[in-house]
């Protein structure tokens, strides 16, 4: 075997009573992808987080090249050749790609030769290893896919033979995360070793050679990934075999409970996102809503929720009809009994400044149980979070840890249990599993499918077919802000889904088979 070019020698880390990492040891051979695996706050987050020098181990060692090496910051791990991609990017999306690239590896902006030298050096990159990004273009208006492409290329050009990616492909459509393990690839065969922290059990198997998987702050287990597989992985990480389905009780759609009838919206830049979209929505049903991350989805819920205004057309909820003229508000839509799940729970999701209970409350907080004269009943809030915790086993249970200071996946569940909680008759949600270990997305499915047994209505928004193949009963598609098709669930397939999300039938905005107008 080659030898590491990473190395942990017993590290460890303790946030406040929690141990984030016990004695952590690993060797990343020079040259292969390593995955790192475990459940929602098992330490994998922390553990890269030391290695790139943003929290310091409480002890252990890191040997970098066999040479033991201090890693206080970030500019340290830079400086070490190792580079991070993390779970949310950290680009200005107002800069172009190149202005990002460049930002901070040399002072800020280069004068015009400086600059044709780093566009030739991008372009070697990109050449190299087959990332194609468009240098020029602000990063708020690129996919989410070449933003990721971005950040990659940033380690490398500030040469990065060390790469951390953390769970890279969360927010990556099927197709967008196979363009990124062509990518690893490339960047494999070059030599550059790759640590790489999934949830995805089916990625581990396809790219890496080597698999650690952790649990509850320790390092449980190492395998060859070409000698195990995914039921002994999934059991090594939440120590227990997982159910394999769960209970759709055959029923009748009910009465009508959302309708939505040729809306347009325009996003904040002024783009239009959602082009005449009809659909409606029955109790006791999940509508799934596919598509290539972009493509409108984001939009289509938010105008929903109430937050983003309608250009035109209409949605009937509650009795209400709701127009551009008539516009609403989310808390209006709270009230008439809609909640929403956003998909990035760190800018909509919660107030990562909040204590848990605070963010558990978030947008209902005006409600009577939580409130007394002007006071807020802390006791009650306290009490219901208690119960959430419990029920959805949000870990670490205290209720006054701020929000940032939970793993990916627990902040998830936080948002999740708030607006399951806040008992709608329609709940929206977008990615309702991103971040979230397979233990957790087995108990988040079986959550939603209570809701639809009991009647009430759910429009589900995921980049993860499966996900969507599993829970919805009906799947519309959307490209280009429009819907290109609908299909049952027993008519469902990724062939079918992969096409109508590409389009490749030609639906116009004047031929929508999803209409339901
Ligand atoms: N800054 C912090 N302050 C307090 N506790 C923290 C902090 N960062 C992490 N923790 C705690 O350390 C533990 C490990 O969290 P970590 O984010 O490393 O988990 P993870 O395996 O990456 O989880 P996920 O898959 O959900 O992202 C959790 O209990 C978490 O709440």
């Amino acid at each position: 075997m080659a030898a590491c070019a990473l190395e942990l020698i017993q590290i460890s880390k303790r946030f406040g009573l929690v141990k984030a990492n016990q004695d952590i040891s690993l060797c990343v051979p020079a040259g292969s992808i390593h995955g790192i695996i475990g459940e929602n706050g098992a330490g994998k987050s922390s553990l890269v987080n030391i290695i790139y020098g943003f929290y310091q181990a409480d002890s252990g060692e890191i040997r970098i090249q066999g040479q033991p090496i201090k890693i206080q910051d970030s500019k340290q791990a830079i400086a070490a050749g190792i580079g991070m991609v993390h779970q949310h990017f950290m680009l200005v999306e107002e800069f172009t790609a190149l202005e990002n690239i460049m930002l901070g590896a040399e002072g800020g902006l280069l004068l015009h030769e400086g600059e044709q030298r780093v566009r030739q050096r991008l372009a070697e990159l990109s050449r190299l290893y087959g990332l194609e990004v468009p240098l020029d273009t602000p990063v708020n208006q690129l996919a989410v896919g070449v933003q990721q492409r971005i950040e990659i290329l940033k380690t490398l050009y500030r040469e990065a033979r060390i790469l951390i990616l953390d769970e890279p492909t969360g927010v990556l459509t099927p197709q967008e995360a196979d363009e990124l393990f062509k990518i690893l690839r490339a960047l494999k065969a070059d030599g550059v070793t790759i640590l790489l922290i999934t949830h995805k059990l089916r990625e581990i198997m396809a790219i890496t050679d080597q698999v650690s998987v952790m649990r509850q702050g320790k390092m449980v287990a190492h395998r060859v990934t070409a000698e195990t597989s995914m039921p002994e992985l999934a059991e090594l990480m939440v120590g227990r075999k997982l159910q394999q389905s769960f209970e759709r009780l055959a029923r009748p759609t009910g009465e009508l409970l959302l309708q939505v009838r040729d809306l347009t919206v325009y996003d904040r830049q002024g783009w239009l996102r959602v082009n005449k979209v009809n659909f409606h929505v029955a109790a006791g049903e999940v509508v799934g809503i596919a598509g290539v991350s972009g493509n409108g989805q984001t939009e289509l819920l938010q105008a929903l929720a109430g937050i983003l205004p309608l250009s035109s057309g209409e949605i009937l909820f509650a009795g209400q009809t709701i127009t551009a003229q008539q516009p609403s508000n989310p808390a209006r839509m709270r009230d008439l009994g809609m909640a929403h799940v956003p998909e990035d729970r760190h800018r909509m999701g919660l107030v990562l400044s909040f204590a848990a209970d605070q963010s558990s409350i978030l947008g209902y907080q005006r409600a009577d149980k939580y409130n007394q004269g002007w006071r807020l009943e802390e006791s009650v809030i306290r009490h219901e979070y208690a119960e959430r915790a419990e029920q959805f086993d949000i870990r670490p249970r205290d209720p006054l840890l701020g929000s940032s200071h939970f793993s990916g996946g627990n902040q998830q569940k936080i948002v999740l249990a708030r607006e399951i909680g806040a008992e709608p008759s329609v709940l929206l949600v977008g990615q309702p599993t991103r971040g979230v270990d397979i233990g957790a997305i087995e108990f988040i499915h079986q959550q939603l499918m209570t809701m639809r047994n009991e009647g009430k209505g759910i429009v589900l928004v995921s980049v993860e077919l499966d996900e969507i193949m599993r829970l919805a009963d009906r799947i519309i598609v959307m490209c280009d802000g429009m819907i290109t098709g609908e299909v049952s669930r027993e008519e469902a397939n990724e062939q079918i889904l992969g096409l109508l999300m590409a389009n490749a039938l030609g639906v116009g905005v004047n031929e929508q088979p999803g209409s339901s107008a």
